[in-house]
């Protein structure tokens, strides 16, 4: 694969990004829409969604374009990659202005495929600014996107000293052994929780620490969708130099055979991710 295939893809999201964000004013309301998850749509949701297609689905480097607002994969063209689109992370963010992102993950394998797969992951933050952090070939960048596309580049490390941490679902539902490790993690990290995987996971990565949607009590499987977001936030995490688990194994290896499939989500410093599979275990 020539490497201006994937950083194609990447300066398309950067494009689609501005129109997305510009997207925002007047659809914040709901539609009578579900998608494959059962998540009622919100306008935003679809029209990030068509932007994106356009954008990254129209490349003649991706030949597949899969969305988490849609049921199946969309043949879109002869090119090697595949992109997975979470279009809205966090939509339900909107009715609030509290923030919201686009996940992006770039596989040179047919989906539903593993992280172990990916050529390139980014997200987008829809914050007070907008900005793009992108995993690609082992290194992690957060740019600003404007207008010119991706500009002031700057190397993201995670940091060894962790201080903040973030975990999905009502704590009655946690299992009793995440329960556990929440009040560990408690005793010495700060809660930084929004409700927006890309917001939250872009905290720990500024600050170091761990982001977690456990599998809970009634839904073992938790929330987190394996194609749209945890493999592909796995790998910006990891390539970051932090670690992912599902509780077992890195993220990157969970193979969904279904491609909305649900999967326990653990990210942040290596630490505080192996405390984790200690104590799940
Ligand atoms: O509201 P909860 O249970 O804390 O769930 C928050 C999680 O759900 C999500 O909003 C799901 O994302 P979508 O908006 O793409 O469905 C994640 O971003 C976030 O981590
Ligand atoms: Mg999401
Ligand atoms: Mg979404």
């Amino acid at each position: 694969m020539a490497t201006s295939d994937a950083d194609d893809v990447l300066d398309a999201l950067a494009a689609a990004a501005l129109e997305v964000r510009a997207g925002f004013a007047g659809r914040r309301e709901k539609t009578d829409g579900q998608n494959a998850s059962g998540d009622q749509q919100l306008h935003a949701d679809l029209h990030a969604d068509d932007v994106l297609q356009n954008f990254l689905g129209g490349l003649d480097a991706v030949g597949e374009y899969a969305s988490e607002e849609a049921e199946t994969v969309q043949d879109v063209g002869d090119g090697p990659l595949s992109v997975s689109v979470d279009p809205l992370d966090g939509s339900s963010n909107l009715t609030a202005n509290n923030p919201t992102g686009t996940i992006v993950g770039v596989y040179d394998a047919p989906l539903p495929a593993p992280g172990t797969d990916l050529v390139a992951a980014a997200y987008v933050l829809y914050g007070p600014l907008t900005t793009m952090v992108v995993a690609r070939d082992g290194d992690v960048t957060r740019y600003a996107v404007t207008e010119a596309g991706r500009e002031n580049p700057e190397c993201v490390d995670l940091p060894s000293d962790p201080t903040v941490y973030g975990f999905g679902g009502r704590t009655p539902e946690w299992p009793e052994s995440f329960a556990d490790y929440a009040d560990d993690v408690e005793d010495d990290l700060k809660l930084r929780y929004g409700g927006a995987m890309v917001a939250d996971v872009n905290q720990v990565l500024t600050y170091g620490g761990v982001f977690a949607y456990p599998g809970l009590r009634e839904r073992p499987e938790g929330k987190l969708r394996a194609q749209f977001e945890a493999a592909p936030m796995a790998y910006i995490v990891e390539c970051a130099g932090g670690a992912s688990t599902d509780g077992s194994h890195s993220v990157l290896e969970i193979e969904p055979g279904d491609l909305h499939a649900r999967t326990p989500v653990f990210l942040g410093n290596d630490e505080l991710i192996q405390q984790a599979e200690r104590a799940l275990a």
